[in-house]
């Protein structure tokens, strides 16, 4: 599958934002805490999502998918996640935290690295030994254990990992005693899983701080709940606006959850004006200007609005240095972009963007997910055809990009099988 691409294209319309995959994925997991139903809404319809629930099912738990996403883990019937579906989702590594505090058991394969660089668990692994887990790898399988139920610890983690405070706050909820995460990664996301465990009877205090304070209960009810709208999605058509020097209103959405990528969109000469939940971007027509970032964890600007800013700083006037300090091979896009007459120099972990003019339309080549989203990007604001391969990465986190796109005035389909 590829998308071809005819530019260039003055994106301007509307866009409704979707619910938030970095939500969905912890709280499909965090779902098996409990044996009462839950039904989840607004959930994004994405190829991150299908993979999560197949993992579900190879566990035994029941999942229904009805407009809501229906999840009935009152039965299971295995306890392990095989490498097979762990490496098409790195995500499913959440299993693990939920497994242990409610059937005391569980293995699940390492993730091992993927295309934005190596992405260790130590972390989630030493946090689950701090409650108790008894954890051994075997053969690239993280096989973990506990006497009886999780007991409630202080876990002080090194980096405020988003993916290590999910595991070990999930996993916390059915503790006995009081757990307290510091240093904890700060996320919205982090917050939606809290609240979505709550809305079950967890009680969990301080999601979206620092420090992170958990009362093991001794089981959760059911309960319905919805997904916050997806931050980095909106991020992203907003960039679509700006760098085609066009406009947008981004529906549905959660504008305080976007403070730092807005901040630097008005820092490039964007007009954003905010409602509850909308954003309103325009650039009345003018070119962006160049503006330096450096990614950090929440509320510093997002490693995965990176790429899509490194495309803006490309198209932009001026020179604008972009810092990824997260992952250590993050800037696959880079060549490709290269390749459509992008004046780019990496310097460790940074690139010095020289703004052009304008791009022309080559065939690249997708690599991540959010590499994949500045290229298709670029393709829209670039002259010719520009044809993006490997798309399945952008169906991991983008529903439906070229319906959105299209709707913004892109001339983008979908082609192959
Ligand atoms: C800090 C950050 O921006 N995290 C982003 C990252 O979360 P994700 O959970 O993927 O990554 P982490 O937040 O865990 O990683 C942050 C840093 O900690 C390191 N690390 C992590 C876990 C561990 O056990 N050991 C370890 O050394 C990682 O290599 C990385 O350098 O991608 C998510 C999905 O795109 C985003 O929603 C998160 O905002
Ligand atoms: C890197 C991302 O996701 P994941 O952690 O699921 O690979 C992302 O959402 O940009």
């Amino acid at each position: 599958m590829k998308f071809r691409i005819h530019g260039p294209t003055q994106l301007k319309g509307n866009v409704t934002i979707s619910g938030a995959k970095n939500a969905i994925l912890p709280i499909l997991f965090a779902s098996l805490l409990t044996k009462e139903p839950v039904e989840i809404q607004n959930v994004p319809n994405l190829s991150d999502v299908e993979s999560a629930i197949n993992l579900l099912e190879h566990l035994g738990v029941k999942v229904e998918c009805n407009g809501s996403v229906f999840v009935d883990a009152s039965v299971i019937s295995n306890y392990h996640a095989p490498y097979e579906m762990v490496k098409t989702i790195r995500a499913s590594f959440w299993v693990l935290g939920p497994l242990l505090a409610r059937f005391g058991q569980g293995v699940v394969s390492l993730p091992g690295g993927c295309e934005i660089g190596s992405r260790p668990v130590d972390l989630h692994i030493s946090g689950l030994q701090k409650l108790g887990a008894i954890i051994n790898l075997e053969k690239g399988y993280v096989n973990a254990t506990v006497n009886g139920r999780l007991r409630g610890a202080y876990i002080f983690i090194d980096q405020p990992s988003f993916g290590a405070t999910v595991n070990i706050m999930n996993a916390a909820t059915l503790a006995t005693g009081t757990t307290i995460i510091e240093n904890a990664a700060r996320e919205p996301e982090i917050v939606d899983t809290a609240n979505f465990l709550n809305t079950l009877g967890a009680k969990i205090t301080g999601a979206g701080t620092c420090k992170i304070t958990i009362e093991g209960v001794e089981r959760l009810s059911g309960g319905v709940y919805r997904i916050l709208p997806d931050r980095i999605e909106t991020g992203t058509y907003l960039v679509a606006a700006a760098v085609s020097r066009g406009s947008v209103v981004c529906h549905g959405t959660c504008p305080d959850n976007l403070n730092a990528v807005l901040h630097k969109l008005r820092e490039a000469g964007a007009h954003i004006e905010t409602g509850e939940d909308w954003i309103s971007l325009d650039m009345r027509g003018r070119r962006p200007k160049a503006v330096s970032v450096r990614t950090a964890p929440y509320p510093g600007f997002p490693t995965d609005m990176q790429a899509q800013f490194c495309l803006l700083n490309l198209v932009a006037e001026g020179v604008g240095i972009v810092t990824e300090t997260i992952f250590e091979n993050r800037f696959m896009h880079i060549p490709e972009l290269s390749r459509m007459g992008a004046k780019a120099q990496i310097e460790r972990n940074s690139v010095i963007c020289r703004g052009v003019q304008s791009l022309f339309g080559v065939p690249v080549m997708a690599t991540d997910l959010r590499a994949s989203a500045s290229l298709v990007l670029a393709g829209c604001v670039a002259e010719g055809v520009t044809e993006v391969d490997r798309i399945y990465h952008i169906d991991r986190g983008y529903y439906h990009i070229e319906k959105k796109l299209r709707g913004m005035g892109a001339n983008i389909e979908r082609i192959g099988s």
